[in-house]
């Protein structure tokens, strides 16, 4: 099977540059529009699709991104592997601005945002107890090493609603909880891959320690934005890396990624909402088709 790189662009990060054949699509899905247009093109002779979550110019805010129409869009081009980077505020000292960290656990706390593609008339429960794709994970900590990064494998992601930054209370709370960056978008982005059967991988850009750290304060977002440039651009460089490590080919996900609705969905097939099943082609078009 051909690989397809999926990346998702968080803020400060609205396109990448060097794919031959480039061009920008629109991509129409029942779910709405996508954030943007997806730049689409071949890196490496690996096809390649970026999205700007947040839309060029920085449109969409965290809650009204719409997560469900981005994944589709990206599931219906043909997407094998989803990157997604993200600014993020960090909770250890050794975690420090300009730090990439590969996260592989999240804790979603997030309330205002659709989270599932399933849902009356066609009802789906997939796994995220292990949320990440191990594989890409691995080969964007690579793509970052062999730059020189400075990198963190692993590390758990708390997902907030915002747009407001933590109180400091929130930023204590969530250290205390054991969670090492913070940010507004991996949820409920991490589970629709998951439903949409895509391996996803994230990758944290830090920007800021949040507000819990006694040397550096408030966030300011004036702080951020100056180490989100920089940041963006090693972002780039990493993305720039993965066609090599990915490989156009690609096996089956040897953790199942690919196959997350195998036993998924539970509504009786003559129970099952017709318009949903529609909406569904794309992401659960392999096990409702069958
Ligand atoms: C620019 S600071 C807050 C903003 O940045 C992060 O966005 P993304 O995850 O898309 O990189 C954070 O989640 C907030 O949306
Ligand atoms: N401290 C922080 N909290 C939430 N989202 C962020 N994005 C970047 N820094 C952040």
């Amino acid at each position: 099977m051909d690989t397809v790189i999926g990346v998702i662009g968080g803020s400060g990060l609205y396109e990448i540059a060097g794919l031959e054949a480039a061009e920008w699509v629109s991509v129409a899905t029942p779910w709405g529009t996508p954030s943007d247009q997806i730049l689409t093109g071949r890196l490496d002779g690996v096809a390649m699709a970026f999205l700007p979550r947040h839309g060029r110019g920085h449109v969409h805010s965290p809650s009204t991104v719409p997560y469900r129409a981005n994944i589709d869009a990206l599931k219906r081009l043909g997407v094998t592997d989803v990157i997604s980077v993200s600014a993020c505020g960090s909770f250890r000292e050794e975690m420090a601005p300009g730090d990439f960290v590969v996260v592989d656990q999240f804790i979603d706390r997030t309330f205002a945002r659709e989270k599932s593609f399933f849902g009356t008339g066609c009802v789906g429960h997939v796994s995220v107890a292990h949320p990440v794709c191990p594989r890409l994970s691995a080969a964007c900590l690579a793509a970052g090493r062999d730059l020189g990064l400075r990198m963190h494998n692993g590390g758990t992601y708390l997902a907030m609603e915002g747009p407001q930054f933590s109180t400091l209370a929130e930023s204590r709370m969530y250290r205390s909880w054991g969670c090492d960056v913070i940010g507004m978008t991996n949820m409920p982005e991490a589970k629709l891959a998951r439903e949409a059967e895509l391996c996803y991988a994230s990758v944290a850009m830090i920007t800021d320690y949040d507000s819990w750290h006694p040397d550096h304060g408030a966030v300011d977002i004036t702080q951020i934005i100056k180490t989100l440039g920089q940041n963006a651009d090693h972002a780039r460089s990493l993305v720039a890396r993965l066609p090599a490590l990915l490989g156009a080919l690609r096996e089956p996900c040897l953790h199942g990624c690919d196959r997350a609705l195998d036993y998924a969905i539970m509504t009786a097939p003559e129970k099952r909402d017709p318009g949903l099943m529609a909406k569904l082609d794309a992401v659960a078009g392999r096990v409702l088709n069958r």
